[in-house]
Protein backbone atom coordinates (compact mmCIF):
# COMPACT_ATOMS: atom_id res chain seq x y z
CA UNK A 1 0.00 0.00 0.00
CA UNK A 2 1.28 3.47 -0.92
CA UNK A 3 0.67 6.83 1.23
CA UNK A 4 -1.68 7.64 -2.09
CA UNK A 5 -3.68 4.49 -1.69
CA UNK A 6 -6.80 5.44 -0.18
CA UNK A 7 -7.16 3.61 3.23
CA UNK A 8 -8.93 0.51 3.94
CA UNK A 9 -12.62 0.54 5.02
CA UNK A 10 -12.51 -0.03 8.92
CA UNK A 11 -15.70 -1.79 8.64
CA UNK A 12 -18.93 -0.62 10.13
CA UNK A 13 -19.42 -0.54 13.67
CA UNK A 14 -21.83 -2.66 15.95
CA UNK A 15 -24.23 -0.26 16.67
CA UNK A 16 -24.31 0.71 12.65
CA UNK A 17 -25.57 -2.72 12.84
CA UNK A 18 -27.84 -3.58 15.61
CA UNK A 19 -28.45 -0.37 16.89
CA UNK A 20 -27.81 0.44 20.67
CA UNK A 21 -28.14 -2.70 22.57
CA UNK A 22 -26.91 -3.76 26.37
CA UNK A 23 -25.77 -7.15 27.00
CA UNK A 24 -23.55 -9.24 29.44
CA UNK A 25 -20.68 -11.43 29.01
CA UNK A 26 -20.76 -14.55 30.75
CA UNK A 27 -19.40 -18.28 30.30
CA UNK A 28 -19.59 -21.79 31.78
CA UNK A 29 -16.15 -23.52 31.62
CA UNK A 30 -15.22 -21.25 29.13
CA UNK A 31 -17.88 -21.43 26.56
CA UNK A 32 -18.53 -18.23 26.51
CA UNK A 33 -22.00 -16.06 25.22
CA UNK A 34 -23.36 -12.72 24.79
CA UNK A 35 -26.59 -12.55 26.73
CA UNK A 36 -29.25 -9.49 25.92
CA UNK A 37 -32.59 -9.39 28.37
CA UNK A 38 -35.74 -8.52 25.59
CA UNK A 39 -38.38 -8.64 28.20
CA UNK A 40 -40.66 -7.07 25.70
CA UNK A 41 -39.26 -8.86 22.35
CA UNK A 42 -37.80 -5.86 20.74
CA UNK A 43 -34.33 -7.11 19.23
CA UNK A 44 -34.81 -9.18 16.41
CA UNK A 45 -31.64 -10.38 15.50
CA UNK A 46 -30.64 -11.99 12.33
CA UNK A 47 -28.08 -14.26 11.50
CA UNK A 48 -25.49 -11.86 10.31
CA UNK A 49 -26.19 -9.24 13.13
CA UNK A 50 -25.55 -12.29 15.70
CA UNK A 51 -22.30 -13.51 13.86
CA UNK A 52 -20.85 -9.81 13.66
CA UNK A 53 -21.68 -9.37 17.68
CA UNK A 54 -19.97 -12.87 18.39
CA UNK A 55 -17.16 -11.76 15.97
CA UNK A 56 -13.81 -12.06 18.22
CA UNK A 57 -11.44 -9.51 16.00
CA UNK A 58 -14.70 -7.13 14.95
CA UNK A 59 -17.78 -8.19 17.06
CA UNK A 60 -17.88 -8.46 21.42
CA UNK A 61 -16.91 -11.91 20.76
CA UNK A 62 -18.66 -15.12 21.72
CA UNK A 63 -18.98 -19.21 21.55
CA UNK A 64 -23.11 -18.27 20.74
CA UNK A 65 -25.86 -15.47 21.80
CA UNK A 66 -28.33 -15.65 23.99
CA UNK A 67 -31.37 -13.46 24.30
CA UNK A 68 -34.12 -14.09 27.16
CA UNK A 69 -37.41 -13.60 26.03
CA UNK A 70 -40.56 -14.22 27.00
CA UNK A 71 -41.64 -17.83 26.17
CA UNK A 72 -45.35 -16.09 25.03
CA UNK A 73 -43.05 -14.47 21.76
CA UNK A 74 -41.80 -17.38 20.47
CA UNK A 75 -43.34 -20.34 18.53
CA UNK A 76 -41.56 -23.81 20.40
CA UNK A 77 -42.18 -21.14 23.82
CA UNK A 78 -45.89 -21.15 23.35
CA UNK A 79 -46.25 -24.99 23.02
CA UNK A 80 -43.82 -25.45 25.74
CA UNK A 81 -46.20 -23.13 28.09
CA UNK A 82 -49.53 -25.36 27.09
CA UNK A 83 -48.03 -28.01 29.31
CA UNK A 84 -45.42 -25.93 31.75
CA UNK A 85 -47.42 -22.56 32.20
CA UNK A 86 -44.79 -21.64 34.63
CA UNK A 87 -42.05 -21.43 31.55
CA UNK A 88 -42.55 -17.94 31.63
CA UNK A 89 -38.38 -17.48 29.91
CA UNK A 90 -37.17 -18.76 26.88
CA UNK A 91 -33.93 -19.17 25.94
CA UNK A 92 -33.33 -18.09 22.31
CA UNK A 93 -29.90 -19.67 21.70
CA UNK A 94 -28.12 -18.93 18.64
CA UNK A 95 -24.27 -20.26 17.84
CA UNK A 96 -21.35 -17.63 17.13
CA UNK A 97 -22.30 -18.26 13.42
CA UNK A 98 -25.46 -16.85 14.10
CA UNK A 99 -27.26 -20.41 13.06
CA UNK A 100 -29.83 -21.30 15.88
CA UNK A 101 -29.21 -24.57 17.90
CA UNK A 102 -31.99 -26.72 19.82
CA UNK A 103 -29.95 -26.45 23.10
CA UNK A 104 -26.81 -25.25 25.21
CA UNK A 105 -26.13 -26.53 28.46
CA UNK A 106 -23.65 -24.90 29.07
CA UNK A 107 -25.40 -21.47 28.30
CA UNK A 108 -28.62 -22.60 30.22
CA UNK A 109 -26.71 -22.40 33.21
CA UNK A 110 -25.48 -19.21 32.08
CA UNK A 111 -28.69 -18.05 31.37
CA UNK A 112 -30.36 -18.70 34.73
CA UNK A 113 -27.43 -16.78 36.25
CA UNK A 114 -27.99 -13.98 33.98
CA UNK A 115 -31.76 -13.67 34.71
CA UNK A 116 -31.21 -13.48 38.37
CA UNK A 117 -28.53 -10.80 38.11
CA UNK A 118 -30.79 -8.74 36.33
CA UNK A 119 -33.70 -9.70 39.11
CA UNK A 120 -35.44 -10.84 36.03
CA UNK A 121 -36.58 -14.07 38.47
CA UNK A 122 -36.10 -14.92 42.44
CA UNK A 123 -34.35 -18.26 43.04
CA UNK A 124 -32.81 -19.64 46.15
CA UNK A 125 -30.12 -22.44 46.39
CA UNK A 126 -32.16 -25.62 45.96
CA UNK A 127 -34.87 -24.17 43.95
CA UNK A 128 -35.85 -24.59 40.58
CA UNK A 129 -36.32 -22.63 37.58
CA UNK A 130 -38.37 -23.85 34.38
CA UNK A 131 -36.97 -22.61 31.35
CA UNK A 132 -38.25 -22.97 27.29
CA UNK A 133 -35.82 -23.84 24.89
CA UNK A 134 -36.30 -25.21 21.39
CA UNK A 135 -34.80 -28.74 22.96
CA UNK A 136 -38.08 -28.66 25.13
CA UNK A 137 -38.66 -27.74 28.30
CA UNK A 138 -35.17 -27.38 31.08
CA UNK A 139 -35.43 -27.79 35.01
CA UNK A 140 -32.71 -25.78 36.36
CA UNK A 141 -31.73 -25.78 39.71
CA UNK A 142 -29.68 -23.48 41.33
CA UNK A 143 -26.90 -25.08 43.90
CA UNK A 144 -24.01 -23.39 46.20
CA UNK A 145 -21.66 -22.92 43.40
CA UNK A 146 -23.24 -23.34 40.32
CA UNK A 147 -26.58 -24.89 39.00
CA UNK A 148 -27.48 -28.12 37.81
CA UNK A 149 -29.75 -28.77 34.68
CA UNK A 150 -32.18 -31.54 34.10
CA UNK A 151 -31.54 -31.99 30.34
CA UNK A 152 -33.85 -34.36 29.66
CA UNK A 153 -33.67 -37.38 27.90
CA UNK A 154 -31.59 -38.48 25.46
CA UNK A 155 -31.73 -40.54 22.28
CA UNK A 156 -29.10 -42.63 20.49
CA UNK A 157 -29.76 -40.55 16.82
CA UNK A 158 -29.37 -44.32 14.98
CA UNK A 159 -30.68 -46.77 17.74
CA UNK A 160 -30.43 -50.05 16.08
CA UNK A 161 -26.76 -49.58 14.61
CA UNK A 162 -25.95 -48.03 18.37
CA UNK A 163 -27.12 -50.66 20.41
CA UNK A 164 -25.85 -53.62 17.68
CA UNK A 165 -22.38 -52.28 17.30
CA UNK A 166 -21.48 -49.19 19.58
CA UNK A 167 -20.62 -47.13 16.49
CA UNK A 168 -22.86 -46.22 13.66
CA UNK A 169 -20.83 -43.34 12.06
CA UNK A 170 -17.30 -42.50 11.09
CA UNK A 171 -15.00 -39.40 11.39
CA UNK A 172 -11.40 -38.29 9.83
CA UNK A 173 -10.19 -35.58 11.50
CA UNK A 174 -7.17 -33.70 11.21
CA UNK A 175 -4.45 -34.76 13.58
CA UNK A 176 -5.70 -38.12 13.86
CA UNK A 177 -3.73 -40.88 11.48
CA UNK A 178 -6.91 -42.90 10.71
CA UNK A 179 -10.65 -42.39 10.43
CA UNK A 180 -12.60 -42.94 13.86
CA UNK A 181 -15.90 -44.89 14.33
CA UNK A 182 -18.29 -42.75 16.39
CA UNK A 183 -22.17 -42.97 18.26
CA UNK A 184 -24.35 -40.44 17.49
CA UNK A 185 -26.37 -39.26 20.16
CA UNK A 186 -29.00 -36.66 20.59
CA UNK A 187 -29.52 -34.47 23.67
CA UNK A 188 -32.03 -32.09 21.56
CA UNK A 189 -29.32 -30.81 19.44
CA UNK A 190 -26.73 -33.62 17.62
CA UNK A 191 -23.61 -35.32 18.50
CA UNK A 192 -20.76 -37.41 17.15
CA UNK A 193 -18.79 -39.23 19.90
CA UNK A 194 -15.20 -40.31 18.98
CA UNK A 195 -13.59 -42.77 21.51
CA UNK A 196 -9.71 -41.87 21.52
CA UNK A 197 -6.57 -44.09 22.28
CA UNK A 198 -4.29 -42.20 24.93
CA UNK A 199 -3.64 -38.50 25.76
CA UNK A 200 -1.03 -37.85 22.74
CA UNK A 201 -4.29 -38.03 20.27
CA UNK A 202 -6.22 -35.78 22.33
CA UNK A 203 -2.82 -33.42 22.18
CA UNK A 204 -2.65 -33.97 18.41
CA UNK A 205 -6.31 -32.69 17.44
CA UNK A 206 -6.36 -30.08 15.12
CA UNK A 207 -10.13 -28.42 15.23
CA UNK A 208 -9.31 -26.10 13.30
CA UNK A 209 -11.48 -27.44 10.89
CA UNK A 210 -15.18 -29.10 10.86
CA UNK A 211 -14.55 -33.11 10.79
CA UNK A 212 -15.29 -35.15 8.21
CA UNK A 213 -18.29 -36.90 9.32
CA UNK A 214 -20.29 -40.29 7.59
CA UNK A 215 -23.10 -40.63 6.76
CA UNK A 216 -23.46 -36.32 6.85
CA UNK A 217 -25.83 -35.48 9.59
CA UNK A 218 -28.30 -33.50 7.41
CA UNK A 219 -28.30 -30.82 9.89
CA UNK A 220 -24.63 -30.99 11.10
CA UNK A 221 -23.40 -32.17 14.28
CA UNK A 222 -21.32 -31.61 16.70
CA UNK A 223 -18.28 -33.60 17.70
CA UNK A 224 -17.02 -34.90 21.15
CA UNK A 225 -13.54 -36.47 21.08
CA UNK A 226 -13.01 -38.81 24.75
CA UNK A 227 -10.66 -40.12 26.09
CA UNK A 228 -11.88 -41.77 29.23
CA UNK A 229 -10.65 -41.43 32.87
CA UNK A 230 -9.22 -38.37 33.96
CA UNK A 231 -6.25 -37.43 36.41
CA UNK A 232 -8.64 -35.95 39.09
CA UNK A 233 -10.39 -39.75 39.89
CA UNK A 234 -8.70 -41.78 41.18
CA UNK A 235 -9.20 -45.55 39.24
CA UNK A 236 -10.92 -43.21 36.51
CA UNK A 237 -13.86 -45.04 36.33
CA UNK A 238 -17.21 -42.55 35.57
CA UNK A 239 -14.80 -40.15 34.49
CA UNK A 240 -13.16 -38.72 30.94
CA UNK A 241 -11.29 -35.94 29.76
CA UNK A 242 -13.18 -34.59 25.87
CA UNK A 243 -12.34 -31.96 23.38
CA UNK A 244 -14.95 -30.58 21.22
CA UNK A 245 -15.74 -28.93 17.71
CA UNK A 246 -19.02 -27.44 18.09
CA UNK A 247 -21.49 -27.14 15.03
CA UNK A 248 -21.59 -23.61 14.08
CA UNK A 249 -18.81 -22.33 15.94
CA UNK A 250 -15.08 -24.16 15.89
CA UNK A 251 -13.83 -25.58 18.25
CA UNK A 252 -14.84 -24.10 22.38
CA UNK A 253 -13.18 -24.90 25.95
CA UNK A 254 -16.28 -26.48 26.89
CA UNK A 255 -19.69 -28.45 25.61
CA UNK A 256 -22.50 -28.86 28.58
CA UNK A 257 -24.43 -31.09 25.88
CA UNK A 258 -21.36 -32.38 24.33
CA UNK A 259 -20.62 -33.73 28.30
CA UNK A 260 -23.67 -35.32 28.25
CA UNK A 261 -23.15 -37.06 24.82
CA UNK A 262 -19.23 -37.95 25.85
CA UNK A 263 -20.62 -39.35 29.22
CA UNK A 264 -23.80 -41.26 27.62
CA UNK A 265 -21.29 -43.01 25.06
CA UNK A 266 -18.69 -44.11 27.02
CA UNK A 267 -20.84 -45.65 29.71
CA UNK A 268 -22.38 -47.71 27.04
CA UNK A 269 -19.17 -48.41 25.75
CA UNK A 270 -17.60 -49.57 29.26
CA UNK A 271 -20.87 -51.06 29.90
CA UNK A 272 -20.51 -48.59 33.48
CA UNK A 273 -24.90 -48.16 33.76
CA UNK A 274 -23.97 -48.64 37.08
CA UNK A 275 -22.27 -45.52 37.15
CA UNK A 276 -24.71 -42.75 38.28
CA UNK A 277 -22.67 -39.42 38.16
CA UNK A 278 -19.73 -38.99 35.91
CA UNK A 279 -17.32 -36.44 36.12
CA UNK A 280 -16.24 -34.68 32.97
CA UNK A 281 -13.05 -33.22 31.79
CA UNK A 282 -12.65 -29.98 29.47
CA UNK A 283 -10.57 -27.76 28.55
CA UNK A 284 -12.29 -24.76 30.08
CA UNK A 285 -12.60 -26.74 33.16
CA UNK A 286 -15.07 -29.76 35.20
CA UNK A 287 -18.66 -30.43 34.67
CA UNK A 288 -21.02 -33.17 36.10
CA UNK A 289 -23.05 -35.70 34.31
CA UNK A 290 -25.61 -37.63 36.18
CA UNK A 291 -28.42 -40.03 34.97
CA UNK A 292 -31.81 -40.16 37.04
CA UNK A 293 -35.05 -41.70 36.59
CA UNK A 294 -37.64 -38.33 35.58
CA UNK A 295 -41.06 -37.94 35.91
CA UNK A 296 -42.11 -39.37 32.81
CA UNK A 297 -40.60 -42.83 33.62
CA UNK A 298 -37.68 -42.63 31.40
CA UNK A 299 -33.86 -42.02 31.86
CA UNK A 300 -32.98 -38.62 32.16
CA UNK A 301 -29.30 -36.60 31.91
CA UNK A 302 -28.56 -34.02 34.72
CA UNK A 303 -25.83 -31.87 33.99
CA UNK A 304 -24.29 -29.47 37.04
CA UNK A 305 -21.47 -27.08 36.40
CA UNK A 306 -20.19 -23.16 37.53
CA UNK A 307 -21.96 -20.20 35.70
CA UNK A 308 -20.03 -16.77 36.01
CA UNK A 309 -21.00 -13.39 34.47
CA UNK A 310 -17.63 -11.48 33.51
CA UNK A 311 -18.96 -7.77 32.32
CA UNK A 312 -22.11 -5.71 31.03
CA UNK A 313 -21.73 -3.07 28.28
CA UNK A 314 -23.53 -1.32 25.79
CA UNK A 315 -23.21 -1.61 22.15
CA UNK A 316 -22.66 1.97 20.88
CA UNK A 317 -20.51 3.76 18.62
CA UNK A 318 -17.98 4.97 21.48
N1 LIG B 1 -22.01 -25.10 23.78
C1 LIG B 1 -23.29 -25.68 23.87
C2 LIG B 1 -23.87 -26.24 22.60
C3 LIG B 1 -24.22 -25.12 21.66
C4 LIG B 1 -24.97 -25.56 20.42
C5 LIG B 1 -24.16 -26.37 19.47
N2 LIG B 1 -23.06 -25.66 18.92
C6 LIG B 1 -25.08 -26.86 18.34
O1 LIG B 1 -25.07 -26.31 17.23
O2 LIG B 1 -25.84 -27.80 18.59
C7 LIG B 1 -23.48 -26.54 25.09
O3 LIG B 1 -22.91 -26.18 26.13
O4 LIG B 1 -24.27 -27.49 25.06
Amino acid sequence: MSATDPAPSPGPTLESVVGSLPYAKGHGTGNDFILIADPTDQHHLDQAQVAQICDRHTGLGGDGLIRAVPSEAVAEGRTILESAPEAYWFMDYRNADGSISEMCGNGVRVFVHFLLSENLVDLEVGAVLPIGTRGGLKLVTRLRDGYAVDMGPWEFIHDKAATENGLDSRVLTSGLPTVRGALSISMGNPHTVVALANAAELRALDLASIPEVEPRPEHGTNVEYVLAGNPSVPGGRGSLRMRVHERGVGETLSCGTGACAAAIATRHWSQAHDVAQWAIQVPGGDLGVGFEEGADGREHVVLSGPAVLVARGDITAG
